[in-house]
């Protein structure tokens, strides 16, 4: 099993007191398989993907991913499971400015350890990205630093992709290109995709779907 989750709780802080957001999470998802989350807006779906990478610690439950417990990591153990295991498309793009589109495509399968040329750029081709190489974040549309963030996760070849709506801001064409990419790492390198997705027709593209209704998964 490539991830486990048990039990995983989560409160925020709200102006009338703690806020649950997850109530006792648990699912479980194997190397190769595609995995669809939906539930309406603020039913938690984020925040699930930001506990599962390392992004926020949970309250109480467990994560296992590929053997380690997320849930124990400290900053610095956080800091190498999104370097090596876990590959992030989220809404925030975090592109480097002050790289080119091209490195910022390389960066993470270089921390990695895992560049490879060929295939860097046969994502930037697949991606339309090709004329925008030596480009840099700012000068690209949201559309545009959506696919070069996509291209950088899918460039390092992680075990685990975490996808947080990645076609939000593409029309219906790229949006398929983007799908196909993610299907096709998990298809080559027995890696596993979480997306959180509004979209039935990319839901339905997933192996699996669940759907998460206030802070329970059902
Ligand atoms: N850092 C935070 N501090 C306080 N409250 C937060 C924080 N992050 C999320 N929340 C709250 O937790 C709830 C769940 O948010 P989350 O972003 O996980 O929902 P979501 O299902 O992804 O929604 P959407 O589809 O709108 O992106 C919301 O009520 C939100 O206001």
């Amino acid at each position: 099993m490539l991830l486990q989750i048990d039990n995983l709780t989560k409160s925020y802080a709200g102006p009338e007191g703690p806020t649950e957001v997850l109530r006792g999470v648990s699912l479980s998802l194997d190397a190769g398989e595609t995995l669809a989350l939906t539930g309406e807006s603020g039913s938690g779906k984020s925040t699930l993907l930001h506990l599962v990478g390392g992004l926020d610690t949970a309250d109480g439950g467990s994560i296992r991913l590929d053997g380690q417990e997320v849930t124990r990591l400290d900053d610095t153990g956080r800091a190498a499971l999104r370097r090596g295991t876990v590959g992030v498309v989220f809404q925030q793009f975090n592109l480097i400015p002050s790289l080119s589109v091209a490195a910022n495509i390389s960066f993470q399968a270089r921390l990695a350890g895992r560049f490879d040329q060929a295939r860097a750029d046969r994502l930037a081709e697949a991606l339309g990205l090709t004329g925008q190489l030596a480009k840099y974040p700012e000068q690209l549309s949201g559309g545009q630093q959506q696919r070069v963030a996509i291209a950088r996760t899918l460039a390092a070849r992680p075990r685990l992709v975490l996808a947080d709506e990645p076609t939000g801001n593409l029309d219906e064409a790229t949006a398929a290109v983007v799908i196909e990419e993610m299907l096709a790492l998990v298809h080559e390198t027995g890696a596993a995709l979480m997306m959180v997705t509004h979209s039935p027709a990319l839901a339905a593209r997933a192996g699996r779907r669940l759907h998460l209704r206030q802070g329970r998964l059902e």
